[in-house]
């Protein structure tokens, strides 16, 4: 709470639409730049809010129903509350919505019109400023403005610009030799279509070929480059260390499907690196890099997978490094969650180009069966009532499994003899010393809780395991060997990376050491170097994007959490490989498939 805010600032910041670090930005640029107009400085407020959030701009429309949402709840009267309130308003009538004008609301910024408040903001100090722009009907922070409008600029000044020629005939032998039959045919496409072009967005969800594409694209265009004399210089990246870690494993895995000729075109010593690395960290500034337009990458293609992590302000810096002739391929899933920061580029590129241009779509999923490629495309195509309609359908212990509560207490007991048996048999694992073991059970099951904190988050499940555990055991207390874990920080020196997961363990000289990586090449660090890990019986559905697990299992929230979205479904269900079970009330599920994430971007409009 800002003690000093007055005015609307403060009842927003009141009724908790508005965080301090909102409205301290508000009240400081404000002043800076002499702006009086109240509802221009909420509109500011409500920027900084939405940037917060995972937008590059605020769309007065979102923010009209965010300000009733808020009006609704605090309507209902909550003990205590006007101690909350710094300037002693907050009654049960006067925290309404920022329009309403009643007279409970002397200090109230009546909301005009949209094109009212947008031509107040447009005219107002903060505009002449250059703080505030509005453009597409959405008021941008310049920053964002600038950006968005530079990524385009950039992808269209690429397409623009001629791809390296490319020998038709030895592609065609080559998609042939690379992906040979009817079974790769949205590959061979995909290939051909990102060959004759510099920039190629590959889209498409968990298991459908996106890095098979990836490997057989790279042989085929060093092939290309072999009649030119000069091999091309490649970069691989993600935009988190651990994405990129398994982007250099996945295509060492593809290579194995490929001619030998091929995959010794490609070679083993390939690298993988996350995007702000091979931009070149720079000490003085968050986000700059050393790489730019003035020193440019010196590679002729780079490719960044996990492409729906990148925020608009990575994406910004890595075209602005590119050097005009370099190819760029774009690899990932735009269904799934978008980056932790501002932006939702790759859905945007998506959606933005449609079916023409640079696009590639890969859509038959090679990973899992029919009864979970079904649920996910119903999720992802937002039916609510096929998504319900397959859950009713489902069989207990089949691949997909809704098991319906609407109580925490309901859940305990249903899940109490999946989650203790999993821990139990991890546990016994890592006491024993099977490492390569305890790790293949560790990928057995995951269970995934769309927040931390709450009933139905990560914090209390962690504790119930640990407390069915100690309660299963001979030996009181809490245990440590056999504890699931879930790395925090990255640490290059120990080859751990945000999100990695692994599991405390004995070693054969009964010391306890972590043990994280793949069953068949585990990595072993002992205990106490361990740097900043949490426990992982449960992890939330943001840490697992990226990984898998055999069977996956939801914990669905209420139906109200506004975490409760589409692409937080799907990206949980896409998780599974052979069995998904989700937990919830059905009016949950509902709530989930038909709740979009809401950021208003502009860089669909704008490719
Ligand atoms: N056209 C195909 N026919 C048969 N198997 C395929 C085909 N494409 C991919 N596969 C297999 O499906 C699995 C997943 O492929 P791949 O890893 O390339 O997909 P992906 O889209 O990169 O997956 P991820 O979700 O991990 O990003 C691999 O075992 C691969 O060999």
């Amino acid at each position: 709470m800002v003690r000093s805010a007055t005015g609307e600032l403060a009842r927003l910041n009141a009724t908790g639409v508005l965080e301090a670090a909102d409205v301290h930005v508000a009240t400081r640029v404000s002043e800076l730049v002499g702006e009086t107009d109240d509802l221009v400085q909420v509109t500011l407020a409500l920027v900084v809010r939405a940037a917060r959030e995972g937008s590059t701009s605020l769309d007065p429309e979102h923010a009209r129903e965010l300000l009733a949402e808020a009006a609704e709840e605090s309507s209902t009267p909550v003990e205590g509350a006007a101690t909350d309130d710094p300037v002693g308003d907050t009654s049960t009538e006067q925290s309404g919505a920022v329009g309403d004008t009643s007279a409970q609301q002397p200090d109230a910024v009546e909301l005009p019109p949209t094109p009212e408040w947008l031509d107040r903001v447009r005219g107002s100090a903060l505009a002449e400023a250059g703080v505030l722009l509005v453009q597409h009907d959405l008021v941008y922070l310049d920053r964002y403005h600038r950006e968005e409008v530079q990524v385009a600029e950039d992808l269209r000044r690429r397409a623009t610009t001629e791809a390296p020629p490319v020998d038709e005939p030895v592609l065609e032998a080559g998609l042939e030799r690379v992906f040979p039959g009817d079974g790769w045919g949205e590959q061979r496409a995909a290939v051909r279509s990102a060959a004759g072009r510099l920039t190629t967005v590959l889209a498409g969800g968990p298991g459908t070929g996106k890095t098979s594409t990836v490997a057989g694209l790279l042989a085929l265009l060093l092939e290309q480059a072999e009649s030119r004399g000069r091999r091309p210089r490649i970069a691989l990246a993600a935009p988190t260390g651990k994405a990129a870690a398994r982007l250099r494993e996945s295509v060492l895995g593809s290579l194995g499907h490929m001619p030998e000729l091929d995959r010794q075109r490609l070679g083993t010593d390939i690298e993988a690196v996350t995007v702000h690395r091979l931009l070149g960290w720079r000490p003085d500034s968050g986000n700059r890099f050393k790489r730019d337009r003035g020193n440019p990458l010196p590679h002729d293609i780079v490719v960044v997978d996990e492409a729906s992590m990148l925020s608009l302000t990575l994406t910004a810096r890595l075209l602005e490094a590119l050097r005009p002739t370099a190819r760029l391929l774009l690899v990932g899933d735009p269904d799934q969650l978008a980056s932790v920061e501002a932006g939702a580029v790759l859905a945007d590129l998506v959606a933005g180009y449609g079916e023409d241009g640079p696009v590639a779509r890969l859509q038959t999923s090679h990973r899992f069966g029919q009864e979970i490629g079904a649920l996910a495309e119903a999720v992802r195509v937002g039916d609510a009532d096929r998504v319900l309609e397959l859950l009713a359908a489902a069989r207990p212990g089949g691949p997909v499994e809704h098991v319906v509560v609407h109580e925490v207490l309901e859940a305990d007991e249903a899940l109490r003899p999946r989650l203790l048996g999993h821990a139990e048999r991890l546990r016994d694992l890592a006491l024993a010393g099977e490492h390569t073991a305890a790790l293949r059970e560790l990928g057995e099951h995951r269970l995934l809780c769309a927040h931390r904190d709450g009933p139905w988050g990560v914090a209390p499940w962690n504790d119930r395991v640990e407390r069915w555990l100690a309660e299963a055991s001979e030996h009181p207390g809490r245990q440590v060997v056999g504890r699931p874990l879930l790395v925090t920080t990255n640490d290059r020196g120990l080859g751990l990376y945000n999100g990695d997961t692994g599991v405390l363990a004995l070693r054969a000289d009964h010391r306890v050491v972590g043990v994280f990586g793949e069953p068949g090449a585990p990595i072993v660090h002992a205990a106490s170097t361990l740097g900043d890990v949490d426990t992982a019986h449960a992890l939330t559905i943001h840490k697992s994007q990226g990984s898998q697990a055999r069977s996956v299992t939801v914990l669905l929230p209420d139906p109200d959490s506004r975490l409760l979205t589409r692409e937080l479904l799907y990206t949980a269900i896409t998780r599974a490989q052979e069995s998904v079970t989700l937990v919830g009330s059905v009016e949950a599920v509902r709530a989930a498939v038909t709740r979009r994430t809401q950021r208003a971007t502009g860089l669909r409009h704008r490719v």
